[in-house]
């Protein structure tokens, strides 16, 4: 992989920062970057080499779609569509199919443990390289964060273990549907890989909204709740973002929606693993600031009601 001190994009835009991971450490394009990008919340790293991202983008066009082809009976079955038919009840708690009424998303959640069940194999095989991706970048945080090494898997509660709770979710953003593209929130965990291809998300700097765009050959990563909370009385704070995306526009056809997908590192949910999300100081250690499982329910909660939004 090239560095990208040879690129001429070694600043984005507006001055976001962008990172590339190098045998297990992140490299910022200026000196300064990471501590930039505690602060806004997010950062662009760049894609590993040889990432295929197609079987991802192929599902995002298509788990809504009906699982019979139009194009007639005879057809063969297209493996990524029609997966409306997964729900919470066949899989558990905020997993499968979910279509909102107070945002244009419509979204397919599933936690590793289903993966090879569930997604074409393909699909499968790209979401544990996103996890290894998210992983090794968690990794490459912490190490650079005041916060002593044997303390990180109970810090953030076994999230780079199997333990963890890593999900892939998928959005598309429906033109036809008359509101917001999603609401204002906080991710909940430590760190989420998000791929786009369209502009749409805006994050909140100072009160002020900035639109994020996608730069072709880069994810964007977030930082969500649990490291905000984590880090917030240690040398090293980490911001989570609160972010959203701006109503997309029917285009009549001529363009195709707008789609996102984004692997999510938390925390395990097994309380016998992880008590809950902790804070760090130094020379007291860690704190128990709140439980997970309850935590992770009022963000998802608040995210898609008309009236609220998923901060805390
Ligand atoms: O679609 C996007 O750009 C962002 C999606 C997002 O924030 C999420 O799924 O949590
Ligand atoms: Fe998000």
């Amino acid at each position: 992989m090239s560095t990208a001190a040879g690129n001429p994009r070694t600043r984005t835009s507006r001055g976001w920062q962008l990172a590339e991971l190098h045998d297990g450490e992140l490299r910022f394009t200026v000196e300064d970057g990471l501590r930039h990008a505690l602060r806004d919340g997010f950062f662009y790293v760049r894609q590993p080499a040889g990432t295929d991202l197609s079987a991802g983008d192929r599902f995002a066009r298509s788990f809504y779609l009906p699982a019979e082809d139009p194009t007639g009976p005879g057809a063969p079955r297209d493996p990524y569509r029609g997966f409306h038919r997964w729900t919470a009840e066949q899989l558990g708690r905020h997993q499968g199919y979910f279509c909102r009424d107070a945002d244009q998303t419509e979204q397919f959640f599933l936690k590793s443990t289903w993966w090879d069940q569930v997604y074409p194999a393909a699909l499968a095989r790209q979401a544990e390289r996103m996890r290894d991706f998210a992983l090794a970048i968690q990794r490459a945080v912490l190490a650079r964060l005041d916060l002593p090494r044997e303390l990180w898997d109970q810090a953030t509660g076994h999230s780079l273990t199997p333990h963890g709770t890593h999900t892939l979710t998928f959005n598309h953003f429906r033109p036809e549907v008359a509101a917001r593209g999603l609401n204002i929130h906080k991710d909940s965990g430590w760190v989420t890989v998000l791929r786009s291809t369209e502009r749409g998300l805006e994050v909140d700097r100072d009160g002020a909204w900035h639109p994020i765009d996608p730069i072709p050959g880069t994810f964007i990563v977030n930082f969500g709740c649990a490291m905000e909370i984590l880090t917030r009385r240690t040398a090293t704070p980490v911001a989570a973002v609160a972010h959203r995306v701006v109503r997309q526009p029917p285009s009549g056809g001529a363009k195709p929606d707008r789609f996102s997908y984004a692997l999510f590192v938390d925390s395990s949910l097994d309380e016998s693993v992880c008590p809950g999300l902790f804070a760090y100081e130094a020379g007291r250690g860690l704190r128990l600031h709140a439980k997970f499982g309850a935590f992770l329910d009022d963000i998802l909660d608040n995210t898609y009601r008309e009236d609220t939004s998923g901060l805390y």
